[in-house]
């Protein structure tokens, strides 16, 4: 099992953050703007309670002062002390009803751009997956790649409703601060030491902080991967015994997952603590000074004395001051730096190298002739060459056997037909054509491929072998199940068709998946057919069974079977044997036991005849069983 992998953000991007949202936001322009507007101005409303109970205090009841407010006309306020109360009422209820429903309207609109964005972003990544080359997955594991589809995407979901509540908490402080200026200027000055203080505060915690984030981003992957490992390998885990490996294996990526969120957690309580005393000593810091200032007048730089209803306008402030500087700098900053290291991940996935399935010219197969002229190839980070000059051709409409070892290279030679790789050196052409220079999905349309473990999607047996093809009907699903032999056992279960069948085939056996997959590549009706093994798990009268149904179908379809049993391949129109990534014999099974070369001799062993094996192939096969298949390998004992 691999540790958990690196993805690499291209070195072109400078901040992936900045980059998914010039990206992504710029369709929804309007609707951000309408939003991050309203959010702000409704944050005006809000604050004027403090600031009208704080005057009404002093002009109603302390009778110190007039009745003024700031920005509105003294002609509108009443001079009675009665209608002054009724108009402090409906100023309060106006404030409410604008604030409610500004704020109600800024969340619609907000919420709807934001949720539109994420979506895009979602579907763009699983795009950018699913056309990634084979290469990307191979050093990666399944739990890994779908966190991020899950947990990043929903960071920055996260994040994104964070930056709203931040233009909200920065509007608090601004109205709080410009209404603070008004009623005590030196005393508003003043309070600015406390965000002062508090923004170097955050800036010590950002930076210690990420580096701490981007590891929490690791581990996570990597118990989602242990977790899926697991689970998905549930039989083999019981089978062996094996229950308390993985547990340890699962506590081990747990552990230290727990122990760097924890290093994050520590971090943040600290900086919590910080930014909490320093705004608590403010605020009663600002009840001492004021009160002082209310009863004794203000000190010399202080300038103007300050009212009790003043004082308490400034105290509810402070509340709506200092909070909003904490959650600034707390959440929205703490879900910016997870949502920087969230993006990282999804910037990776959707800019690294990946094919347009859909480049290139289209393909056109006429007859379906096959030829590999000197091709090789080896998978990233491997000491040997896994195929080296691979240089044969196939005739339209002919069955081909690929035999040889475990491990020999047959099912490469054939991915790199479909071009889950492509070659290092050497060309493969069909029918003329190089199929580089092709459209990876003309290219694939035209190839079946059942492999050995096929995959089966959740969903019912029709859909399964519909698969691929976007209009059919029943007739002709029925028609490619009973040439695969699957429309027999089919009929016998419970709902025919329409049995759902679940991850992996659910509780199908292994022969009768492999059926629904030769069915649902037959029904796409391609003119180069591959059998990786694919009668490897079914028994040998089905397999005849198949066969013949295959023999049928063959027509002028070109055939590959790769097969360990060599019965399957043995009226191949050509068999190929590959041993450690090289032909080493090609021709019929006639032509191959004549030449009594490997495949005679594997031949002769799976047939019972080992007397009259050479005894090179002794030396070279007993010596290493694990060379060729459970068959050969039994005969031996
Ligand atoms: N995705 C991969 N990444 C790296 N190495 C790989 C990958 N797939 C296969 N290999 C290696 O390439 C070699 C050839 O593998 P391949 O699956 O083509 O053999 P095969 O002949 O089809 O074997 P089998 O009969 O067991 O299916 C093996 O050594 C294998 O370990």
């Amino acid at each position: 099992m691999s540790e958990s992998s690196d993805f690499q953000v291209p070195n072109n991007i400078g901040n992936p953050l900045q980059h998914l949202i010039d990206q992504y936001t710029r369709s929804y322009t309007l609707r951000y703007g309408i939003a991050a507007i309203g959010m702000f101005f409704a944050q005006v409303p809000q604050r004027v309670p403090a600031l009208v109970v704080g005057v009404a205090l002093d002009a109603i009841l302390f009778a110190e002062t007039p009745y003024t407010l700031p920005f509105v006309p003294n002609s509108l306020i009443p001079i009675a002390t009665e209608p002054q109360i009724q108009f402090t009422v409906g100023l309060l209820v106006a404030a409410y009803l604008l604030d409610t429903g500004l704020n109600w309207a800024a969340g619609r609109v907000s919420g709807t751009a934001r949720y539109w964005t994420l979506h895009d972003i979602r579907v763009d990544t699983f795009d950018a997956l699913v056309t990634h080359h084979l290469r990307f997955f191979d050093n990666r594991q399944t739990g890994d790649v779908m966190s991020v589809l899950n947990n990043d995407v929903s960071n920055l979901a996260q994040f994104s409703e964070n930056v709203f509540r931040g233009i909200s908490f920065l509007s608090q402080l601004l109205v709080a601060f410009g209404l603070m200026l008004t009623l005590q200027s030196q005393l508003a000055v003043l309070l600015l030491l406390m965000p002062i203080m508090l923004a170097l505060l955050s800036r010590w915690y950002t930076t210690r902080v990420e580096p701490i984030y981007e590891e929490v981003r690791k581990s996570v992957g990597l118990v989602n991967a242990r977790l899926e490992d697991s689970i998905n390998g549930i039989a083999t885990v019981k089978s062996f015994a094996r229950e308390d490996d993985e547990r340890a294996a699962v506590e081990a990526a747990s552990k230290e997952y727990r122990d760097r969120k924890w290093s994050a957690i520590r971090l943040r309580l600290t900086f919590d603590l910080s930014s909490w005393t320093i705004s608590s000593f403010a605020f009663i810091g600002l009840f001492a000074i004021g009160s002082y200032m209310a009863l004794n007048g203000a000190p010399a730089l202080l300038g103007d004395s300050l009212t009790a209803g003043a004082l308490l306008t400034f105290l509810l402030y402070t509340k709506s001051f200092y909070q909003p500087v904490r959650q600034l700098m707390l959440e929205v900053l703490d879900s910016y730096e997870n949502a920087l290291a969230s993006s990282k991940r999804i910037v990776a996935i959707l800019e690294s190298d990946r094919l347009d399935p859909a480049a290139g010219h289209d393909l056109q197969v006429n007859a379906g002739h096959v030829e590999y002229d000197t091709v090789s190839f080896s998978y990233a980070g491997a000491d040997e060459q896994t195929l080296s000059g691979v240089d044969f051709t196939v005739e339209p409409g002919s069955l081909v056997g690929i035999v040889g070892p475990t491990g020999a290279g047959k099912s490469t030679i054939m991915k790199l037909l479909f071009r889950f790789y492509d070659p290092d050196d050497g060309t493969i052409r069909i029918d003329g054509t190089d199929i580089c220079d092709v459209s990876q999905r003309s290219l694939r349309e035209h190839l079946g491929y059942v492999s050995q473990d096929p995959f089966l999607f959740y969903g019912t047996i029709r859909e399964n072998i519909a698969y691929g093809v976007d209009d059919t009907d029943q007739t002709a699903i029925e028609e490619v199940a009973t040439l695969a032999g699957a429309h027999e056992f089919v009929t016998q279960l419970g709902a025919g068709y329409s049995t759902q069948v679940g991850e992996r085939g659910g509780d199908l056996s292994g022969g009768q998946r492999q059926r629904i997959a030769i069915a649902r590549a037959l029904l796409r009706d391609p003119p180069i057919l591959i059998l990786d093994e694919a009668t490897s798990h079914i028994d040998n009268e089905t397999e005849r069974q198949i066969q013949r149904s295959i023999d049928a179908l063959a027509g002028d379809r070109t055939i590959f079977v790769i097969a360990h049993r060599l019965s399957t391949v043995r009226n191949a129109d050509q068999i190929i044997v590959v041993e450690d990534g090289r032909i080493i014999e090609c021709g019929t099974h006639e032509s191959l036991l004549d030449d009594s070369g490997t495949y005679a001799d594997l031949w002769r062993v799976q047939v019972g005849k080992t007397d009259s094996v050479s005894d090179t192939f002794l030396d070279t096969t007993v010596g290493n069983r694990s060379g060729f298949d459970g068959e050969t390998e039994e005969v031996f004992r």
